[in-house]
């Protein structure tokens, strides 16, 4: 049985105008929380689906969610549509090839999540008409995913307390449910002061902040070894203090990353980088201030929720590529090395194919190796406040790197689209499983309460911290 469920019908009638969408937000590729155009191409998508909108979510500009139906349960579809910096890059071309403009792309592909779970919402939306059934669908759309923790914020604010079902999904190599096992993580600034002073003249009078963020990086770099193995440690230099060598830098910032596979782990190997800074200005004659930009949870997963979403993905098949999306996909497979493409099958838990370019079946539920190529999601947030349920949607070449270029490329493609539309699918017909079928919302969130009741939600943005609405990421 492919493709016959009414629902899925509603998806592929709404196809060209959410390929548009997803397309312009692919053109205009805005980095965290300045995602202005983008969240108004959704917006206006949303008064035209008849959706009622509310705006400025959680007090966030670029944040926006549209609601249909009435009373019943709710059920949320959560987009992004936040770019990355550094991957700008032509589409549809197997080279790296940056197009004018800032530098920006969409490196992670949400341009397409977000045009997908608005599709998937607008769908659902004409079948609980069509039904005559109580419930609502929401699209939420989530800006700055990308380092903002922007849903962490969301449901700070408790713009998710009365839903009942969380739904979403992520571009990948292939398709099938999403293995909840993101890290947590916590990103924080460190910013040393110092005193300048000529470097020749009177280096002794002067006090490098430069050095306090370069002897930081060894004190971390040697914590490596006595942290949880599955624990990371990134850092980007912010402000380097300036491009003079003849001037002791009195002010340089530095931006940690620190990830670990829950909360509990994080919290003490995020003390101990914070007592590394402190040592690092000690050592130097600085001092150093610390300001947490974003923190996001390990997602949970939720097993009635999959489950559903694995019937959806049985019925429907996998995604139907053509010979020209395999013949590009190939064009990219020659730019990556082979261990990139073993990788990506032995990431989800299957045996290397050579000469596969485009997935061509679901992944089965629990195949993934796990803890390895994990990154962080703010997903995970939602899914400690309600059963949250993600599908992997397969829209690029497999092998392709996240954050790349070449994942850019491909966000037009032909073979994106399908994706976009067949992940469309899987996302609106689990929700219509919710939605008819009570008893489903409620093993979901018996498993889920029961969950929480072994070790509650704890927000990990601290209180005073809002969201980095100013942020450039580009600083
Ligand atoms: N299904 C995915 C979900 C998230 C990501 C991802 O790359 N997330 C960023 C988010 C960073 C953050 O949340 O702070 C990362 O891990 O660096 C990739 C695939």
């Amino acid at each position: 049985m492919k493709n016959t469920e009414t629902i899925w019908q509603h998806v592929d009638a709404r196809r060209d105008p959410y390929v548009g969408l997803a397309d312009r937000v692919w053109g205009m590729p805005e980095l965290c929380y300045a995602e202005t155009r983008s969240c108004a191409e959704h917006t206006t998508m949303l008064e035209a689906e008849g959706f009622r909108v509310t705006q400025n979510v959680a007090g966030i500009p670029t944040a926006v969610m549209g609601e249909a139906g009435e009373g019943g349960p709710v059920i949320a579809i959560l987009g992004e549509y936040d770019a990355l910096p550094g991957l700008s890059q032509e589409a549809g071309v197997a080279e790296h090839r940056p197009v004018p403009g800032d530098g920006s792309g969409h490196g992670c592909g949400h341009n397409l999540l977000g045009s997908a779970s608005l599709m998937a919402a607008a769908a659902v939306k004409d079948w609980l008409a069509e039904n005559g059934l109580p419930g609502r669908v929401r699209y939420y759309g989530c800006p700055a995913e990308e380092g903002g923790a922007a849903k962490g914020f969301m449901v700070r604010e408790g713009a998710f307390d009365d839903v009942d079902i969380a739904i979403s999904w992520h571009p990948a190599a292939f398709s099938g449910v999403n293995e909840a096992e993101s890290l947590a993580n916590t990103r924080i600034d460190f910013t040393f002061a110092g005193r300048a002073a000529h470097a020749a003249g009177a280096p002794h009078l002067g006090r490098s902040a430069l050095d306090a963020v370069e002897l930081m990086s060894v004190g971390a770099n040697y914590l490596r070894e006595h942290i949880p193995s599955d624990c990371r440690l990134h850092y980007a230099y912010l402000n380097a203090g300036g491009i003079a060598p003849n001037v002791v830098q009195s002010s340089a910032k530095v931006r940690y990353l620190i990830r670990a596979v829950d909360l509990a782990t994080l919290t003490p190997v995020v003390e101990r980088v914070r007592k590394i800074a402190e040592g690092a200005a000690l050592m130097t004659g600085t001092t150093v201030t610390t300001q947490v930009i974003s923190a996001v949870s390990n997602l949970v997963g939720n097993g009635p929720m999959e489950q559903a979403m694995q019937e959806n993905f049985d019925r429907l098949g996998p995604p139907q590529f053509t010979d020209e999306d395999r013949a590009f996909a190939a064009e990219i497979q020659k730019t990556l090395t082979s261990d990139d493409i073993a990788a990506a099958f032995r990431r989800h838990g299957l045996k290397v194919q050579k000469g596969l370019t485009l997935c061509d079946a679901i992944v089965p539920m629990g195949a993934s190796a796990g803890g390895t190529g994990v990154g962080s999601t703010d997903v995970g947030d939602v899914s400690w406040k309600v059963p949250t349920v993600q599908a992997r949607g397969a829209t690029y070449a497999i092998g392709t790197p996240g954050h790349s270029w070449q994942l850019t490329a491909q966000g037009k493609n032909p073979a994106a689209h399908a994706g976009m539309v067949h992940v469309a699918k899987i996302m609106a017909g689990t929700a219509v499983d919710a939605l008819k079928n009570p008893e489903l919302i409620a093993r979901a969130k018996a498993e889920h309460a029961a969950r929480m009741a072994e070790s509650p939600y704890v927000c990990p943005l601290p209180a005073d911290v809002k969201p980095a609405l100013g942020m450039s990421l580009a600083e």
